[in-house]
């Protein structure tokens, strides 16, 4: 199986000059902010071991107290660097494919295996690695990582540092991240997958604050321009959906935090709602969601490409609600799961290389 050629990896470095330009424009919000960030010279080890030297694309961890731990426990999926060899288990991820729900990362789990025709052994299902546990579930689908990470930042937080951990010690090399979720859609009609180029807080702020040792640091949150762009051409001309991209406001909860009137205390009126989605859209933002600006601002601090891709479940111009029928749900919820299959097959070099046939 070929993985991403030398040629892809130096089209991806040549476009860094253009995500500076991003990374400048994020340091002039970011300079608005009265938050300090620890520095990264700080905390980067200054004896990288012989392996990091040898490997730019191996995932580098900013944290120097990892190499002096004699065991690292992974608890939320009750994996350990002392139990398992998580070299030997996971050392060939390149894809980390994020989602809220356990049953949907299932779900997923068994459709990217036939999208890539991985061969189980005959009688072999695909098995839940974090079953242990009832935190978050974890499949492994040859080079595709599939977790799920619950709703909110905290719960994608907490994913996020051990599923790095895991990738860390597993020496995986040029890995991409990528949340597949659900959201409310701003203008779009419902079942719209957005591609999402950018990601700002409640107060369209594209910053994640988290409040460590008493004092709030500030992570930028970007996602990567050409993952994004790549993501948005693997729309195909049958799709009965649309493929849009757009700003994604991450909110800290589903009601007040999304301007929805139907939550247990609401003191705007409908036309105060109306006035901030108006504004939202005028700004660029076409879905609301949960877990975007952490998994951004983390996975950027930990220099890991990402991207989201969530499919809309209702327009919050014309209300609330999500009213839709099972059927009508399940069917939404696998649109950004076949646009993800398509560019991992794509990547992957299966089938046609020019194309995101499935
Ligand atoms: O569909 P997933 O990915 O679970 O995420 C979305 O759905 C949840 C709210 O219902 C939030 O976590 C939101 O981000
Ligand atoms: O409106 C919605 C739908 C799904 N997820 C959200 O966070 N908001």
């Amino acid at each position: 199986m070929g993985f991403i050629t030398t040629k892809q990896r130096a089209r991806d470095v040549l476009f860094w000059p253009g995500m500076n330009k991003q990374i400048e424009k994020m340091i002039i919000s970011v300079r608005y902010c009265t938050s300090t960030e620890v520095q990264p010279s700080r905390m980067t080890d200054s004896k990288n071991d012989e392996h990091e030297k040898d490997n730019r694309f191996v995932v580098k961890l900013k944290n120097p107290h990892l190499k002096t731990m004699t065991e690292d426990v992974l608890y939320h999926f009750t994996l350990s660097t002392s139990t398992h060899d998580l070299q030997d288990m996971f050392g060939d991820v390149k894809f980390v494919c994020c989602s809220g729900s356990p049953k949907r990362i299932a779900v997923f789990a068994e459709y990217i295996r036939d999208e890539l025709s991985i061969k189980l052994p005959v009688g072999c299902t695909l098995e839940n690695i974090a079953n242990k546990t009832d935190r978050y579930a974890l499949y492994k689908i040859g080079p595709v990582l599939a977790v799920s990470h619950g709703m909110g930042m905290p719960s994608v937080s907490i994913m996020l540092h051990e599923i790095l951990k895991l990738v860390y010690y597993a020496k995986c090399k040029d890995v991409t991240f990528i949340r597949i979720g659900t959201s409310g859609g701003i203008g779009l009609d419902a079942g719209t997958v957005v591609v999402s180029d950018k990601v700002v807080d409640g107060r369209f702020r594209p910053v994640f604050e988290v409040p460590i040792l008493g004092k709030v640091v500030a992570r930028p949150a970007i996602l990567h321009p050409q993952i994004a762009n790549d993501l948005l051409h693997c729309k195909k001309p049958d799709d009965v959906f649309k493929i849009v991209v757009g700003t994604t406001m991450c909110t800290l909860d589903f009601y007040e935090g999304q301007a929805r009137v139907d939550g247990a205390f609401c003191n705007y009126t409908e036309q105060d709602k109306k006035e901030f989605l108006q504004s939202a859209y005028a700004q660029g933002v076409r879905n609301m969601e949960m877990e975007s600006l952490c998994f951004a601002a983390t996975l950027h601090h930990a220099d890991i490409k990402c991207a989201v891709v969530c499919v809309t479940l209702l327009d919050r111009m014309h209300g609330d609600q999500i009213s839709m029928s099972h059927d009508e749900y399940e069917e939404f919820q696998v649109r950004p799961q076949r646009v993800v299959a398509r560019f991992m097959r794509r990547k992957l070099r299966l089938g046609s290389q020019a194309s995101c046939d499935e």
